[in-house]
């Protein structure tokens, strides 16, 4: 089992490094968006392509192994999480970003067996900042051992969260009203990578003690989660339950008491989960 998950590891750093280049090269010339004018969730002919780069590179080397893929589920393959081992790649985290030339943007990919993470590579290809962790095995950045900030003051931190891409009046209301309670409670300030990997890599790394969000799906933070955890974080759902991936709900921070904090401050709603959907009349 160590042996599997030791070559899922440096199988998963070097396809995100591959798909990193990859990436940066598209940055000059080939960030066009697919999806029509009025959406604000983006697709590029790159996600596409660095999606089915990761895939078939990892199909060769592990041909058991499943994979739910933010591509290949918007092309209609089904997310449902099982105790299999499942690769979870997000090939742009930070799509908008990418687009805009804005500098956060990462390749994600989560290795879960029975349905629990065992692996998270997030590789934040334009800081060139590769992150690593395997359960039990603590997490790093470029090598060097990550830890979650001690602040154990909700006023002396800094959370992280994103509006996301749902622009129902109710959901953006209950985004507000989030924003509202946390920003004067007080705290020291509020941040957004536009990514949800980033974002769980700054919790890994200490430099904000939190980050949560409602909306965001499997992909964008099966990695980064286990990053959390293992730099001595904690994850939960934002009701302060347990943390449940296919949720698209997550609250993650450096500490159970900073959490729950912010389990007071935050309007909870409940996205369509990432492993319910219905597709020609039926539920699956
Ligand atoms: O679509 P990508 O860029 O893979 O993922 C991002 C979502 O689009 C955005 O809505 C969300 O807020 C962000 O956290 C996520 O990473
Ligand atoms: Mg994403």
């Amino acid at each position: 089992m160590a042996d599997i998950l030791q070559n899922v590891m440096d199988h998963a750093v070097a396809v995100a490094r591959k798909a990193g280049e990859v990436v940066r090269e598209a940055l000059s010339d080939d960030r066009k968006v697919m999806t029509k004018s009025s959406a604000v969730d983006l697709v590029t002919q790159t996600d596409q392509k660095v999606e089915k780069l990761i895939i078939q590179s990892v199909k060769e080397k592990f041909p058991q192994h499943r994979f739910i893929g933010e591509e290949s589920v918007a092309a209609g393959e089904p997310s449902i999480l099982t105790d299999d081992p499942t690769w979870i790649i997000d090939p742009i985290d930070g799509t908008t970003n990418f687009v805009h030339a804005f500098p956060f943007v990462a390749i994600s990919i989560g290795f879960t067996i029975n349905k629990r993470v065992e692996v998270g590579v997030v590789y934040s290809c334009l800081e060139d900042k590769m992150f690593t962790a395997r359960r039990g095995g603590g997490a790093f950045c470029n090598g060097e051992p990550l830890q979650v900030s001690d602040q154990t003051d909700v006023h002396r931190s800094i959370i992280a969260t994103e509006f996301g891409s749902n622009r129902d009046p109710e959901v953006v209301d209950k985004i507000f009203s989030s924003l509202r309670n946390i920003l004067s409670l007080p705290v020291h300030g509020v941040r957004g990578a536009g990514t949800a990997a980033v974002n769980l890599s700054l919790v890994a790394s200490g430099c904000v003690e939190a980050y949560y969000e409602m909306g965001m799906h499997v992909w964008d933070i099966a990695a980064g989660s286990l990053l959390v955890l293992e730099a001595g974080g904690i994850v939960m759902d934002v009701d302060g339950g347990d943390a449940d991936l296919m949720s698209r709900r997550i609250l993650a921070a450096n500490n159970r008491s900073v959490a729950l904090r912010l389990v007071e401050q935050i309007a909870p709603y409940r996205p369509d989960r990432d492993d319910v959907k219905k597709i020609s009349g039926k539920w699956w």
